[in-house]
C-alpha cells in the first residue's frame, strides 16, 4: 500500500496505557520521518472522553516526539473518538460501519477483551483487506494460541494479521541481519564450529511501575522470554536471507523456531526464576515485589527469569542459548554474548590463555563489539582481551513507528507469523508447567542487585 493512501487507525483501547505511551508517540515518530503519510486515527474505548480531550490526548503524544507542525494539523483535523463497549455487538458493529477503508483495527485491550471482540468481529462486515494489529501477549499457551490463531482466520486471512512485537521494530535487530549478512567476515564462524554458547539478556532497572494489574499474571517468562527473546533468537541463529521480505524471513526465523527445544529436554534443568526483594537502585528504594501496590504474593509471580534452549538443527545443535529477562536490576544489561571456542591451538610461547573472544550486540542502545584475544601492553608474549567497538545509530523512529509503519503499509515482515507464536508456547510451556506445580525453586535477589548469584554460566561481563 502507498504511504500517500489515507489508512484509517482504529486503535480499540484508545484510554490505555498502551495507547497513551507508546502507540500514539510511536504515530507521531512515524509522522516526523514521513510526513505526507496519511492516517485517521480513530479512537474508541469505554472511557467517557470528549472530542476536546481525545484531540488533547493525541497532542500530547504527538509534541513528546515532536511531531512537525502540518503533520499533526492534518492528523488533529480528522482524528475522533467514540465512546464503545467493545463488547457490545451493535455498538461495535456501528462503530466499524461508521469508517472506510483501508482499515486497520488495532487491538490495544486486555487480552480477554482482544478475544471476545475478535469474536464479535465474525459477524461484522469490515471493509475489504481489513488488518488486524494484536498485541502480546498472544494466547497464554500452545493451546490457548492456536485457538486464538484459528479464531482470526474466521476474520481475516494471515496476511493480514498482525502479532506485533516492537523488538522486532527495533533497528538492532534489523541491523543484526546487516551484521550477519552483509558481510564476509562473520558469516563463516556463525555455527556450532566456533560459537561455543549464546546469552540473549534483557535485564532491566525497572522495577514494577505500577503494572501490577497485567505484570502480576504474567510474569518475566511471559513478558519477555516466550514473546520478545524468542523472536530475537530466531532472527541470530536464522540461515540467511535471499531478501528482505515478509516470506523469507518469516520462514527462517519459523524454522529457528520450530528447532528450537529445552536444553535437554529438562524444565527443571533448563530453567531459574526469582523474585526481587527490597532494596536500593541508584537512589531509588524499592519495595519487595510482594509488597508492590496490586500485587498478589499467592500467585507467586516471578520478575526475573532465565531458560535455556538449544536449536537442534545443523547449525546450532549442540550450543546452549541462554534468555534471561527481569527487573529491578542494578544495572541494566541488553545484549546477545556470543561467546566463541578457544583456537584449536595456542601457539605455545604466549603467557595467559585469556578468556574466550565475545561477539557482543546491545539491543538497547545498538552497539556491536568485539572482544578479541590478541597481544598485550608491555611483553608481546603476553596476551590479553581487547575491544573493537561500534555504535550503531539510534532507531530513526521508535519501535512501534517502526512496526506501525509495517501494519499501515500492509507488510507483514516484521510482525509474528501465527505457526510462530504457538512455536514459542511450545518451548516455554513446559517451564510454565514445572513452575506451576513448584518443581523449580523461587529464588531471590535484592532489588538493586545483579540478580542471584551463579545463574549465568562462565564469565559474563558486562559491556
Ligand atoms: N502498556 C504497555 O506497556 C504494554 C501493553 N501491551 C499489551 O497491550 C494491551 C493493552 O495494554 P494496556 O494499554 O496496558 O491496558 P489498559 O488496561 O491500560 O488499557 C486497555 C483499555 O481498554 C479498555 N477496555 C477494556 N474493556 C473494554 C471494553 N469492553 N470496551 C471498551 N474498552 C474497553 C480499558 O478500559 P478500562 O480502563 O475501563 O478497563 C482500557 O482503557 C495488552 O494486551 C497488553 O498486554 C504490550 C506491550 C506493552
Ligand atoms: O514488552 C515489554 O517490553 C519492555 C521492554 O522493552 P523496552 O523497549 O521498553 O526496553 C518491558 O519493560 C515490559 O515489561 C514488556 O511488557
Amino acid at each position: 500500500m502507498a504511504a500517500d493512501e489515507s489508512v484509517t487507525l482504529l486503535i480499540l483501547g484508545a484510554g490505555g496505557d498502551l495507547t497513551h505511551r507508546l502507540l500514539l508517540p510511536g504515530v507521531g515518530s512515524l509522522l516526523k520521518i514521513e510526513p505526507t503519510r496519511k492516517v485517521r486515527i480513530i479512537g474508541a474505548d469505554r472511557a467517557d472522553l470528549s472530542p476536546a480531550d481525545w484531540k488533547k490526548r493525541v497532542e500530547e503524544a504527538f509534541d513528546t516526539v515532536p511531531v512537525p507542525a502540518r503533520p499533526k494539523r492534518s492528523v488533529l483535523s480528522r482524528t475522533r473518538y467514540q465512546r464503545t463497549n467493545l463488547l457490545d455487538a451493535t455498538e461495535l458493529s456501528d462503530l466499524i460501519g461508521s469508517l472506510a477503508g483501508p482499515l486497520v483495527i488495532y487491538f490495544a485491550l486486555p487480552p480477554a477483551v482482544s478475544i471476545g471482540v475478535c469474536k464479535l468481529l465474525e459477524d461484522i462486515d469490515l471493509p475489504a483487506g481489513t488488518r488486524l494489529a494484536l498485541e502480546k501477549p498472544f494466547g497464554s499457551d500452545e493451546k490457548t494460541a492456536r485457538a486464538f490463531n484459528e479464531q482470526l482466520h474466521r476474520v481475516a486471512p494471515e496476511e493480514q494479521i498482525f502479532r506485533v512485537d516492537h523488538f522486532l521494530g527495533r533497528s538492532t535487530v534489523l541491523n543484526l541481519i546487516g551484521l550477519r549478512f552483509a558481510n564476509r567476515i562473520l558469516q563463516p564462524v556463525w555455527n556450532r564450529e566456533h560459537i561455543e554458547r549464546v546469552e540473549i539478556i534483557y535485564d532491566e532497572d525497572l522495577a514494577l511501575e505500577g503494572r501490577a494489574g497485567y505484570y502480576d499474571k504474567a510474569g518475566a517468562l511471559r513478558d519477555m522470554l516466550q514473546s520478545h527473546l524468542l523472536q530475537v533468537l530466531a532472527v541470530f541463529a536464522m540461515e540467511s536471507v535471499a531478501e528482505l521480505s515478509a516470506t523469507e524471513v518469516q520462514d527462517q526465523k519459523n524454522q529457528v523456531l520450530r528447532s528450537t527445544h529445552l536444553w535437554s529436554n529438562s524444565p527443571k534443568r533448563a530453567s531459574k526464576r526469582a523474585r526481587y526483594t527490597a532494596g536500593t537502585i541508584g537512589r531509588r528504594k524499592v519495595p519487595a515485589y510482594t509488597r508492590e501496590k496490586g500485587v498478589d504474593p499467592a500467585r507467586n509471580t516471578e520478575t526475573l527469569a532465565q531458560v535455556q534452549v538449544e536449536v537442534r538443527n545443523n547449525r546450532w545443535s549442540g550450543v546452549p542459548f541462554t534468555l534471561r529477562s527481569g527487573k529491578a536490576l542494578g544495572t541494566p544489561r541488553k545484549q546477545i554474548v556470543a561467546y566463541f571456542r578457544q583456537v584449536p591451538h595456542l601457539p605455545v610461547g604466549f603467557d595467559n590463555t585469556a578468556a574466550p573472544d565475545k561477539l557482543i550486540i546491545n539491543l538497547n542502545p545498538g552497539a556491536v563489539s568485539f572482544v578479541l584475544t590478541m597481544n598485550a601492553e608491555g611483553s608481546p608474549m603476553d596476551l590479553e582481551q581487547k575491544e573493537l567497538r561500534a555504535e550503531l545509530a539510534p532507531g530513526w523512529m521508535l519501535p512501534y513507528g517502526e512496526v506501525l509503519r509495517e501494519v499501515l503499509d500492509g507488510d507483514t515482515m516484521l510482525s509474528v507469523r501465527g505457526d510462530a507464536a504457538e512455536s514459542c508456547w511450545r518451548v516455554m510451556d513446559p517451564v510454565l508447567k514445572a513452575w506451576a506445580a513448584d518443581r523449580v525453586p523461587m529464588e531471590t535477589y535484592p532489588a538493586g542487585s545483579s540478580g542471584p548469584d551463579g545463574w549465568l554460566p562462565g564469565d559474563s561481563v558486562v559491556n
